[in-house]
């Protein structure tokens, strides 16, 4: 990223309140940084923040902007720029066959069919998942399933990935394939997770607690504060 370049991501003074619960408190934050970590305990509002940067919630005061526009002005833009992989892959796999889910995707940019049906074979690839291509995608283990979400995500070339407890479903084994996916990846990413070493070679690491950020550093001393935090 050229040094001009304004952060991707900015929050500015955002607040959000579910009925009477307040999620998140006056949060503050430029991230410019390419690989960014979010943790805190269950319900510190994580999930919350990480659906803003998308737009899938809208911020109840304050400004969220991405690439900058403002999100709550430009939903759809900003939902092109952002891919979003939730936990759970079930949420986000939509087509019976892996390759048909992957074309599914590829038909927001790619008109042409077989274009599609050759660009799908090339991703499979890429993710590990050639072989596959004509599975049902049900029948995919849990880490395959997680890596078809992604490559279905990353497909479309966002600029920005947001990613929300992208290991708890996985096994060792497919937990660290997601992280050498995910460290050869180009494009921005924020990763929301309990899984700590994840982290330890990031660059930023942003702690939540109750709605705030209480913690925002480098991942060894943001990681340590949170174990404190936590062991409280
Ligand atoms: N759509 C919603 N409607 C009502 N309350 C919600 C909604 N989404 C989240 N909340 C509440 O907001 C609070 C923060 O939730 P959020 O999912 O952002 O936390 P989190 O830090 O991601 O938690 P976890 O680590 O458990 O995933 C929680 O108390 C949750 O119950």
């Amino acid at each position: 990223m050229p040094e001009s370049a304004p952060p991707a991501i900015v929050f500015d003074g955002v607040e959000h309140a579910f009925g009477d619960r307040v999620v998140l408190r006056g949060i503050t934050l430029e991230i410019p940084e390419r690989r960014v970590g979010v943790i805190g305990a269950n319900g510190s509002g994580k999930s919350t923040l990480a659906r803003m940067i998308n737009g899938l919630v809208l911020p109840a005061g304050g400004t969220v902007t991405v690439n900058g526009l403002d999100v709550r002005k430009n939903k759809r833009k900003v939902r092109r720029d952002v891919g979003f992989i939730f936990s759970d892959p079930d949420r986000q796999i939509i087509m019976p066959t892996v390759a048909e889910d992957i074309e599914l995707s590829l038909s927001r940019i790619v008109s042409d069919k077989a274009q599609r049906r050759a660009r799908a074979r090339e991703v499979l690839a890429d993710f590990g998942l050639d072989g596959h291509a004509d599975q049902p995608a049900h029948q995919l283990s849990g880490g395959q399933k997680q890596l078809l979400a992604l490559a279905a995500v990353m497909v479309v070339g966002p600029s920005i990935l947001v990613a929300d407890e992208p290991t708890t479903m996985l096994d060792l084994r497919n937990a660290l394939m997601l992280r050498r996916v995910f460290a050869g990846l180009d494009e921005q990413l924020v990763v929301l997770t309990h899984d700590l070493p994840m982290l330890d070679d990031f660059d930023r690491v942003i702690v939540l607690d109750d709605g705030r950020v209480v913690a925002d550093d480098e991942p060894a001393p943001a990681i340590a504060f949170y174990r404190n935090l936590m062991s409280r």
